[in-house]
């Protein structure tokens, strides 16, 4: 019998989720509660399913996300996850045919892009995607940092408190709703996310219970969170426990300061460590010697597929006034064109035209330059995009790149 690829129904659940986490090479049985937690987060008219047989070896699913692009806009995009192919059946093609699926289903929706977060990075620019964000994991040797770890507080007043589960679900969404509007690159959490990071759901990954920490400002606005855990450590009667941090958002500079100089004064604590950072996070600069932060992975993040070229490039604002047109090529046809970009730091408008193109790019190309964090000078450099005229690729960063890079700091 031929292999079927198909959106699922309540009763495959259970197989589903066991190719899921056989292709994701964790033990395969999950348990009933497991099941439930998950499938309470699934659309399962978004959800494939591969079966061979009867028996499921393919999962897939998306949902919906809303992608803040520089200037602050949120559109829709279809977000994809959970994709696994049973080793059994790799390499027939059976990914190809559920991403074909979905992102006809996303572009007939209207979704300007789909994103996603690539377990290895040579998978997935063959269907049209780039890496849109870049992600940092450092190492902060504290005792080599020459902070001044006497600390009484934030400055200007504001304040640092610990905060359980249930406070952080009142004030934790609201202050990501802030974030978002502020910073690109930022995808929306909804009250799952929440819950999962509080432990109010049991997550399928594990949870232990952490700290949280809010900030508040002088006037008592919650402007940011802390969420860590600690690894107990000593050596000859000494501690040297390390702080792993799963959260830092904070919509303000001060804010931002106040929680890493609170976690870098903590008692015992000598190593901190975070990931999924922004490259050019504030935290480095806020030690006296910002080697004593070491970078111990910088790596593609967030990738984004574009599917509605004019409503993506609309979507967003630019550095500066110009134009620019783009040669898009795109075997699936869905963000292929030739189009105008007439753009500014208010906006700009975008739509197809006959004129000679400026620079011809492949969809994932454009993917990577879109949200800021890539340059097109050095694509054109790594032979990924075509200059045509001179100049052009020096325009479009002047147009596309952004002060702050951009920063995801989610895996979905
Ligand atoms: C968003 C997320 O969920 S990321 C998680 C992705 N999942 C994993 O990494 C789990 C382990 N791996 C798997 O489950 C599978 O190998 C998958 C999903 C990555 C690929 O599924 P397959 O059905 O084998 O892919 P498919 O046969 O459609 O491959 C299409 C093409 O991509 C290539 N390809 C697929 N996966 C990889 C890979 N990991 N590395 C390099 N090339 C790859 C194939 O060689 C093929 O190339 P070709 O057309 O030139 O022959």
């Amino acid at each position: 019998m031929a292999l079927e690829i198909r959106t699922i129904d309540d009763g495959d659940l259970t197989p589903w989720v066991t190719a899921m986490r056989t292709g994701f090479l964790t033990a395969p049985t999950p348990d009933k509660e497991e099941v439930e937690v998950r499938a309470a987060g699934m659309d399962l008219a978004r959800t494939q399913g591969a079966f061979d047989d009867g028996r499921c070896v393919g999962t897939f699913r998306s949902h919906p996300q809303r992608l803040t692009v520089p200037g602050g806009a949120q559109p829709a995009v279809n977000a994809i996850t959970n994709v696994t192919v049973s080793p059994t059946h790799r390499r027939r093609g059976v990914l190809s045919r559920m991403m074909a699926r979905d992102l006809a289903a996303a572009k007939e929706r209207g979704d300007a892009a789909a994103t996603l977060v690539a377990a290895e990075y040579p998978i997935y620019g063959r269907f049209g995607f780039g890496p849109a964000t870049t992600s940092a994991a450092w190492e902060v040797h504290i005792t080599r940092s020459a902070l001044d770890r006497r600390y009484a507080g934030p400055e200007c007043g504001g304040r640092v408190d610990f905060a359980d589960g249930a406070t952080v679900r009142e004030h934790g969404p609201g202050l990501h709703e802030r974030l978002r509007a502020q910073r690109h690159g930022v995808v929306d959490r909804t009250e799952r996310w929440w819950r999962f990071a509080t432990g109010d759901l049991p997550s399928p990954m594990g949870w232990k219970e952490p700290f949280h920490v809010l900030y508040r400002s002088p006037e008592g606005r919650v402007d940011g969170l802390l969420t860590y855990g600690v690894e107990d450590q000593w050596t000859a009667m000494q501690p040297e426990n390390k702080a792993v941090v799963r959260d830092l958002i904070a919509v303000s500079p001060a804010a931002e300061r106040a929680l890493w100089h609170y976690l870098f004064s903590v008692d015992w604590i000598t190593t901190v460590t975070t990931r999924d950072r922004a490259p050019d996070d504030l935290m480095p600069l806020l030690l006296p010697d910002p080697r004593a932060a070491r970078l111990t992975t910088q790596a593609d993040l967030l990738w984004l597929r574009p599917l509605d070229v004019p409503a993506l490039l609309e979507a967003r604002t630019y550095a500066a006034e110009g134009s620019l047109v783009l040669e898009v090529t795109d075997p699936d046809g869905y963000a292929a064109g030739r189009y105008l970009l007439e753009a500014g730091p208010e906006g700009a408008v975008c739509s197809a035209t006959s004129r000679d193109a400026d620079l011809t790019l492949g969809a994932g190309a454009l993917g990577s330059l879109y949200l800021g964090d890539e340059s097109a000078v050095r694509l054109v450099a790594a032979g990924s995009v075509t200059e045509e005229r001179p100049g052009a690729a020096a325009r479009a960063d002047l147009l596309l790149r952004t002060p702050r890079r951009p920063w995801c700091p989610d895996i979905f």
